[in-house]
């Protein structure tokens, strides 16, 4: 098990607490909590982790309590299956999958190495939901249609996200982007990009997921129809010639 961890109010009972806090707040089962605890812990111990905020005391907040207020949006709480797009180091994958055991969870990132440290994270935790996928959101064949949640945190703009989650999804299904201060010019563009897509308009919620958190807000953006023909576009080119 890791060694102290590190910051303000630091200490593993501080951990805990927080803890118990988000268990109360989410109506977590122990298991859950358990397996939570030990992500962060893996975390803590491993220095080569995809991250800078590897302390367990801020990482509760910044990683853990983050992920969790995914369930804060109807569509996370209800899905069957979802995919976590550039994954990183799990979140929200990890995340949402110990919360939700019954939840299928694919944690997709374009970094093989990444892939599998969430792989070996997810055995660590006891998570028998959670597949790795090394590929693109934008180039995964084996995806398309087949998720009721595409999440992304801190992977790319509304747009290309829109563009990349629109032909995973089943129709009437959702992606949930986990996004910070509102920019206008961010949603006008994801917006235009969801009507190309037969996706509906973008709804941005604000959700505050620890006490000194700022400008946190979900977008999500509902698939109205199926995919229109000529998506998903090749490789990159989201990025490379966005549309909007
Ligand atoms: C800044 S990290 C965020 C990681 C994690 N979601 C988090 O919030 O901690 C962005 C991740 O997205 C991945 N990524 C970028 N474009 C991608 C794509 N087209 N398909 C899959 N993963 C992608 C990158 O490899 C990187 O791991």
């Amino acid at each position: 098990m890791s060694g102290s961890p590190s910051g303000a109010g630091g200490g593993w009972a501080a951990v805990d607490r927080r803890l118990a806090e988000l268990a109360a707040r989410y109506g977590l089962e122990p298991t859950a909590v358990a397996a939570l605890r030990t992500m962060l812990e893996v975390l803590a111990d491993d220095e080569h982790a995809a991250t800078t905020v590897r302390s367990p005391i801020e990482a509760v907040d910044r990683h853990v309590a983050d992920g969790l207020s995914g369930l804060e949006v109807a569509a996370v709480r209800e899905a069957e299956r979802l995919v976590d797009i550039g994954t990183g180091i799990g979140v929200p994958a990890l995340v949402l999958a110990a919360a939700r055991p019954s939840l299928e969870v694919v944690a997709m990132d374009t970094v093989g190495k990444k892939v599998d440290w969430v792989t070996a994270c997810a055995a660590r935790m006891g998570l028998a939901n959670v597949e790795g996928v090394h590929g693109r959101a934008e180039a995964w064949p084996a995806g398309l249609e087949r998720f009721d949640v595409v999440a992304a945190r801190a992977v790319a703009p509304l747009g290309v996200l829109v563009e990349y989650a629109a032909p995973l999804l089943r129709v009437g299904g959702r992606l949930v982007a986990w996004k910070g201060v509102v920019d206008p010019e961010e949603d006008r563009v994801g917006a235009a990009v969801a009507g190309q897509l037969a996706m509906g308009e973008p709804e941005s919620a604000p959700t505050r997921p620890w006490p000194a958190a700022r400008d946190r807000r979900f977008v999500t953006v509902e698939k109205q129809g199926p995919t229109p023909r000529g998506f998903p576009r090749k490789p990159g080119m989201a990025r490379k010639r966005p549309l909007g």
